[in-house]
């Protein structure tokens, strides 16, 4: 049965050992997480150990195998609620491929009920030049500016960001950064991962790893995350 929400729940994301296997593999296995509104949590770890998977099962996109799990309070069951309250940016979803760049952005804007600006978010992110172009015809790089936009215009509180510097230049990345500091301004909930650290501690409040399925470390990101 799945609980309802508190009225005003203490944690944008709490995880009480939670598992995930893939066939008999397990990639998480008991993961505790509690994260405060407003934080910014950089999570490191490996090729394969586990981040990606984490951001999707947050976002309710995959059930946890054992364990617990809330978003602003909703059951991680509750995968409709979850997802209203999440925005997902990972390097395979969320774009249509044979949709322009700004017809993208139109989409997500109806998508979330809310105005659309796309030429606006498209000079923001320096993609204005290849708003006529389709999302599959993008370079990677560009693919993410993309993304971004798409995360400016998300309501979402929680946002849940898979590598968000990687295929990016130098000014992408500084951009992201700038963006990502004004989304927590805002008092955005962001989850990030990273193979980056320096990048990533520009912006992180704190940093975990993932290794061998479980949280290795969770620090205040003055201590650094190697
Ligand atoms: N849908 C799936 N089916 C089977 N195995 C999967 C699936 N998704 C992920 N895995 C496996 O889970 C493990 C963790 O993958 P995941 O993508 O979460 O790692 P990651 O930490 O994000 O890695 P990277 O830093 O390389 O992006 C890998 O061994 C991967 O092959």
């Amino acid at each position: 049965m799945v609980a309802p929400p508190p009225a005003a729940p203490d944690y944008a994301l709490h995880l009480a050992h939670v598992a995930r296997k893939f066939g008999a593999q397990f990639v998480l296995r008991d993961v505790t997480l509690a994260v405060a509104p407003g934080e910014v949590l950089a999570l490191f770890g490996g090729n394969g150990a586990g981040k990606t998977t984490l951001l999707r099962l947050i976002a309710g996109l995959l059930s946890p195998t054992r364990g617990e799990g809330r978003v602003f309070g909703y059951d991680l069951r509750d995968k409709r609620s979850v997802r209203e309250h999440v925005f997902l940016m990972t390097e395979g979803g969320g774009l249509y491929g044979d949709l322009t760049a700004r017809e993208n952005l139109d989409f997500t804007a109806r998508m979330y009920g809310v105005p659309e600006r796309s030429a606006e978010l498209l000079e923001r992110v320096d993609l204005a030049p290849a708003a006529h172009k389709r999302a599959r015809e993008l370079s990677s790089g560009m693919r993410k500016r993309l993304h971004l936009a798409r995360m400016l215009l998300a309501p979402s509180p929680l946002l849940l960001l898979d590598e968000p510097f990687a295929n990016l230049d130098t000014a992408g990345k500084e951009a992201v950064l700038t963006h990502l500091c004004a989304a927590q301004a805002e008092g955005k909930t962001i989850l990030l991962s990273s193979h980056e650290p320096e990048l990533a501690a520009q912006v992180a409040t704190r940093q975990a790893r993932i290794e061998g399925g479980v949280l290795t470390a969770q620090i205040p990101a003055t201590q650094g995350a190697a």
